[in-house]
């Protein structure tokens, strides 16, 4: 059994994907195995350097990822560049984590998080898609709070991914995490408890 887990950039996607872990779910995370792809002597990491210079490393040949951030998060061709450069990689990784666990652990629920699962049509890969929803606002103010983003920096990250409310529209299943977390936590128990039923 497997769900795909996606949400807006700072809607709580890792809340309740920890959430789901603590009761047992395998997860999947495509924001770890985009950092993995993009460690040194990854050939990820080189054909970046490639396209966008060797500007985007820091002295010790690790990534300066803010400086990546700036370039993509305010220029759609340039992001479609990372994109085309990372999501193959990413995605045939995804594809064998969640192999593994359904091989290895056909009773367990794969929760697979993967912030850009609409923007990259991946919705066919999973059984459900569950979408953690937090409103515009929401978003904007958790983002300069975590991140510590200007306003500005913020709306541009949130900008580059596609509306959410549209994203719930799409959904199977929503969580929103726009209240206390007590009543996000009683809504990832009622998914549970139903889950079976998927
Ligand atoms: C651009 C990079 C260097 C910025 O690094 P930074 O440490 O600031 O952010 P981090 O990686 O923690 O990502 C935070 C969030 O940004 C959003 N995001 C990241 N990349 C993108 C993108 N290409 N388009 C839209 N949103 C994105 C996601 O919601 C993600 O959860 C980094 O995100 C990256 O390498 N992105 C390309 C790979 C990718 O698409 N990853 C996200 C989905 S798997
Ligand atoms: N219900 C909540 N109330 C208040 N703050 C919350 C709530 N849920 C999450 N947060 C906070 O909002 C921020 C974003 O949450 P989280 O990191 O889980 O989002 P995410 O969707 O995984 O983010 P990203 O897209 O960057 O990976 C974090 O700082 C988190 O502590």
């Amino acid at each position: 059994m497997n769900i795909g887990l996606t949400g807006g950039i700072a809607t709580g996607k890792s809340t309740v994907s920890a959430l789901l872990v603590s009761k047992g779910a395998l997860l999947v995370d495509a924001d770890v195995i985009a950092r993995e792809v993009m460690l040194p002597g990854h050939p990820v990491l080189a054909a970046a350097v490639e396209h966008f210079g060797q500007a985007i490393l820091l002295p010790d040949g690790t990534l300066d990822r803010r400086r990546l951030g700036d370039i993509v998060f305010h220029d759609p061709g340039e992001r479609k560049a990372l994109n085309d450069i990372t999501h193959p990689a990413i995605r045939q990784e995804i594809r064998e984590q969640m192999h593994t666990f359904e091989q290895e652990h056909p009773d367990r629920l794969v929760v697979v998080d993967i912030p850009l699962l609409f923007e990259s049509g991946l919705e066919a890969m999973f059984e459900q898609v569950l979408l953690v929803y937090a409103p515009f606002e929401v978003q904007v103010e958790r983002l300069m709070e975590r991140n510590r983003l200007t306003k500005d920096e913020a709306v541009a990250r949130i900008r580059s991914q596609m509306d959410i409310e549209e994203k719930k529209k799409r959904a199977d299943v929503v969580i929103d995490n726009s209240g206390q977390p007590s009543e996000t936590e009683r809504q990832v128990d009622e998914f549970w408890n139903r889950k079976g039923l998927l």
